[in-house]
């Protein structure tokens, strides 16, 4: 019975196969079912609008063709992604801010969610929303020598319950605490230390090939009994967001476009280029 759907699947992908969009490029392995997504947008991969609306159909198109993994990686072997594009926060016109704000919340609940297996092969840094984007994955390979975490107390913001419950599912309450509130930043090998990470690679290659080797634990489980049971796992932490969405909105619209929080991110932007 399950053999035979396997088989269904499999062929129901056979004509998926490649296909370069701008700013997210999906490839799916014709034999094995498996999508890389690939976000490329230079220099860091800051997520803005575009990307968020790419990487969100993607993912839809994904869970429609029952893909058998996701393994979401970055074009560059420097930056995973630098979270959200700061940019978008000193927009002024509201409805941009609140599409911006919107096809973040559904990535995340398209990602952490998601129907199949997921990996976040974390080639290059991960700050904050970057570092999201890999907590919402079941597993985390990533590069030696690079960084990730929440760090928006450093920028003088507050990350969202959703930001939070995506890491206290991964560490647990105290060091997510510990974390948020100081803005920490983990080296690789400390991610790995409390569980932050999974594995440790010495180069893209082989960060995609252990991601790779992750997805195989599942190729003898029934595709239906892992995501039933994923879904009983993460379904209550997707709900509190899917439930309270236009709350979740509204306090982004007012706090981000508070004078007090402007003020603090344009020092922070101007304190990443003198870092330079
Ligand atoms: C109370 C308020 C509630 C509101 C709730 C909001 C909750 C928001 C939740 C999440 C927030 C975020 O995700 S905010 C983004 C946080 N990201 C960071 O702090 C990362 C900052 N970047 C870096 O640390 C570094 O750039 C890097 C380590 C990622 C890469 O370093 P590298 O040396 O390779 O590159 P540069 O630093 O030279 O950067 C190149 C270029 O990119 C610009 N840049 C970097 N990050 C961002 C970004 N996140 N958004 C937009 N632009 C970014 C950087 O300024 C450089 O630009 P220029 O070449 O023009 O100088």
């Amino acid at each position: 019975m399950f053999l035979r759907r396997s088989v269904t699947l499999a062929m129901s992908l056979k004509n998926y196969s490649s296909e370069a969009k701008n700013l997210v490029a999906v490839a799916v392995n014709n034999q094995t079912g498996v999508a890389t997504v690939t976000l490329q947008r230079p220099p860091v991969n800051s997520l803005n609008l575009e990307l968020l609306n790419e990487l969100s159909s993607a993912l839809t198109e994904l869970e429609e063709k029952k893909a058998r993994g996701i393994i979401l990686k970055s074009s560059s072997d420097s930056v995973f992604s630098a979270g959200l594009d700061i940019h978008e926060f000193s927009n002024t016109e509201e409805g941009r801010l609140k599409k911006f704000w919107t096809a973040l919340q559904d990535v995340w609940i398209k990602l952490y969610g998601h129907s199949a297996p997921t990996v976040a092969c974390i080639n290059g840094h991960a700050p904050a929303g970057g570092c999201l984007l890999a907590l919402s994955c079941e597993y985390r390979v990533m590069l030696k020598q690079k960084t990730i975490g929440l760090n928006e107390t450093k920028l003088g913001i507050v990350a969202p319950l959703w930001f939070i419950a995506s890491m206290e599912n991964v560490i647990g309450r105290r060091l997510t605490e510990l974390s948020l509130t100081t803005g920490k930043m983990y080296t690789t090998e400390e991610a790995l230390k409390i569980g932050l990470i999974d594995e440790i690679a010495e180069d893209t290659n082989d960060a995609v090939s252990k991601s790779e080797n992750f997805l195989k634990l599942f190729q003898n489980i029934s595709p239906f009994a892992r995501s039933q049971t994923k879904k009983f796992i993460r379904g209550n932490t997707v709900q509190s967001l899917v439930k309270t969405r236009e709350a979740d909105l509204k306090a982004f619209i007012d706090d981000i476009t508070s004078e007090k929080v402007q003020k603090g991110l344009k020092v922070y932007m101007e304190s990443l280029k003198k870092g330079k």
